[in-house]
């Protein structure tokens, strides 16, 4: 085995000179006994880990990038079994038959000296014509010193480098440590109802793997999330997760909101989505701006930015009804797409198919609504500010006092009693476990993270719940009251309309490229406007378009997209749907402002 080394910089031109270049932490050689006349020299550098096998002098060399591994962890070999042979390198000759286990664990095998690393990563290959990620373990063995102690400080030393890598901090002599939990919050009836399974087996393995601890609640009626963060000491946690669809994360957000030091809560904990629902609009943005692909109830890329913890500011809007006042990451509706969204509720079994075949049914019975929209249009979008920090805020509770009376449906889960178990997990799911020095097992061990815990739904209907005063605070609105005159310069359309939509995210659901000019946190709405009059054909084009973006360069008669920092709705009469993020709100007059980078939310790794 070759010394290690820390800190050394071997990236030369072809002049010799140094450039700086791929930094390396460690290198060591590895041998193969089932190969004896290969070698792999292993690097581990800012990059990643390079992988070199070198064979009669010809040599291959594979990287695995940074942004892929996931967590490494050291293991012994575990005790044979009575009657199993008891040499120790029998059970490596064989690629299937080593057994290891935890360093701390009473079945380890005292005779083998040797220290195992594993290092678990997530690789993007390209399947067809899409890619996907394919879980790759790769384990060194450290065997070179006489002593167990010796060869363990050897592995530990790469695995504290790998995990300072991964968490993006210094090297230290000492992995970083997940002093906190992330909290995850997990609806069981989103999207076609597979949460909990999704969860089990594509998101949990990784947290395993990474060991990162976790809190697992499974939401036990509708509001449950948002009380949830309402009332407890969110500080506990390091990161909010919510597991279904956009919902889900609608109410932990406005829950944070329902706190008296929102501020505080929102510039220190992260939200994150892992989605299950069947829009899943905001996870398909997330996956869109940050190239990691998005495969339907695949959710290893979007999990493993759990994992890494690296936050991007994100823009929220403040929208008010004529009672309520929420706080929205998504959208806001009226007209066509929100009656398909809210009316294809009784297909939800079927997925986020459900919207195709109720846009077909909505089609051929067309509906107009009657009313004014005015909003406040942004000139440049491409000259906009771009606070780079959290604009200050002036905190609000509301601008009107009929607003934000006391939710009587509002309460405290006080229930401790719920049922804990251990979030042990079936690894069955995984595809491949490549391996490097004879070790190479399919069976690849998953150990629950030390510390999580997994709360489900009581089941002898032992909930205690308290009322409690909800009120919503939040970033003070700049706008007149819902019932006041607009200012003069914004602008006002009356008269019939197939739909107004307005998205502050790219993607509104999972095949649905509303605003392919947005991003997370660039102050603006994209408004789309859709007059009546116009033909079925032409709508139809149109909402084929969506799916590839292709409809927002329509600008027509009927059709026009506009950027706008603030407006509002009036429709006319009582029937009708309006939605915010996908959710059902009062019908009547609503207005909303767009807040920059108010919300820190998690995403996915790009180094
Ligand atoms: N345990 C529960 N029982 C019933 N309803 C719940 C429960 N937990 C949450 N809800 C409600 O379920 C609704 C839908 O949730 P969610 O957004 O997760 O799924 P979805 O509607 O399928 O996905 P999307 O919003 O992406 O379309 C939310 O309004 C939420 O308040």
């Amino acid at each position: 085995m070759a010394d290690s080394m820390f800190g050394k910089d071997v990236s030369k031109n072809i002049e010799g000179d140094s450039v700086p270049k791929d930094h390396v932490y460690l290198e060591e050689t590895f041998y193969i006994l089932s190969k004896k006349n290969s070698v792999f020299r292993v690097r581990l550098t800012s990059k990643g880990l390079s992988l070199t096998k070198e064979t009669d002098g010809s040599s291959k060399e594979q990287t695995i990038l940074l942004r892929d591994i996931i967590g490494s962890k050291c293991m012994r070999s575990k005790r044979r079994r009575h009657g199993a042979s008891s040499c120790v390198c029998s059970s490596l000759v064989g690629p299937q038959q080593l057994k290891v286990v935890e360093e701390n664990s009473g079945d380890l095998d005292e005779n083998d000296i040797s220290a195992y690393l594993y290092i678990y990563s997530y690789i993007l290959k390209r399947s067809r014509r899409s890619w996907k990620r394919e879980r790759t373990t790769i384990t060194l063995r450290f065997r070179s010193f006489d002593k167990y102690e010796d060869n363990n400080r050897e592995a530990q030393k790469w695995r504290t480098t790998i995990k300072c890598l991964i968490a993006g901090q210094p090297i230290t002599y000492v992995p970083p440590l997940n002093d906190k939990k992330i909290l995850i919050l997990l609806n069981p009836k989103s999207g076609p109802g597979k949460a909990r399974e999704l969860f089990q087996t594509k998101v949990a393995p990784i947290l395993q793997e990474a060991e990162v601890p976790y809190d697992l609640h499974v939401t036990k009626y509708a509001q449950f999330a948002r009380e949830f963060v309402r009332t407890r000491n969110v500080y506990a946690w390091r990161t909010i997760v919510a597991v279904g669809g956009d919902g889900v994360l609608f109410e932990i957000l406005n829950g944070m909101f329902e706190r008296l030091d929102w501020q505080q809560a929102l510039s220190e904990i992260p939200l994150a989505i892992i989605p299950c629902g069947s829009g899943n609009g905001l996870a398909r943005t997330i996956c869109h701006l940050y190239n990691e692909p998005y495969i339907t109830q695949n959710l290893t890329g979007i999990s493993m930015a759990l994992v890494k913890n690296r936050i991007t500011p994100m823009d929220v809007v403040r929208i008010e009804t004529k009672t309520k006042i929420m706080f929205s990451f998504l959208s806001v509706g009226w007209g066509l797409l929100s009656d398909i969204d809210i009316e294809s509720e009784r297909l939800r079994a079927i997925g986020g198919q459900r919207f195709a075949v109720w846009a077909v049914a909505r089609l051929l019975g067309l509906r107009r609504y009657r009313g004014v929209i005015s909003y406040v249009k942004i000139k440049d979008v491409t000259n906009l500010p771009k606070p780079k920090q959290p604009l200050t805020l002036s905190h609000s509770v509301s601008q009107d006092g009929a607003l934000d009376s006391p939710d009587a449906e509002a309460f405290i889960d006080c229930d401790e009693n719920s049922e804990v178990f251990s979030n042990a997990v079936n690894g069955k799911h995984h595809q491949r476990v490549d391996s490097w020095y004879s070790v190479n097992s399919r069976r690849s061990a998953f150990y629950s993270t030390r510390g999580s815990e997994y709360h489900s739904v009581t089941s002898g209907g032992s909930e205690m719940r308290s009322p409690v005063h909800a009120c919503m605070h939040g970033p003070a609105s700049h706008l007149p009251s819902l019932v006041s005159q607009l200012p003069s310069h914004w602008v006002h359309e009356e008269g019939e309309f197939v739909m107004v939509h307005v998205a502050y995210q790219p993607y509104i659901g999972e095949d649905f490229l509303f605003a392919p000019r947005s991003t997370l946190s660039d102050g603006v709405m994209w408004m789309l406007i859709i007059k009546a009059g116009i033909s079925r054909s032409q709508l139809l084009s149109f909402l084929l378009g969506i799916g590839q973006g292709s409809h927002a360069e329509i600008n027509n008669e009927y059709v026009k997209m506009i950027p706008v920092s603030a407006f509002r709705i009036v429709p006319e009469g009582s029937s009708g749907y309006l939605t915010v993020d996908g959710e059902l709100v009062e019908y009547g007059p609503i207005q909303a402002e767009i807040f920059p980078n108010v919300v820190n939310l998690i995403v996915p790794d790009l180094k």
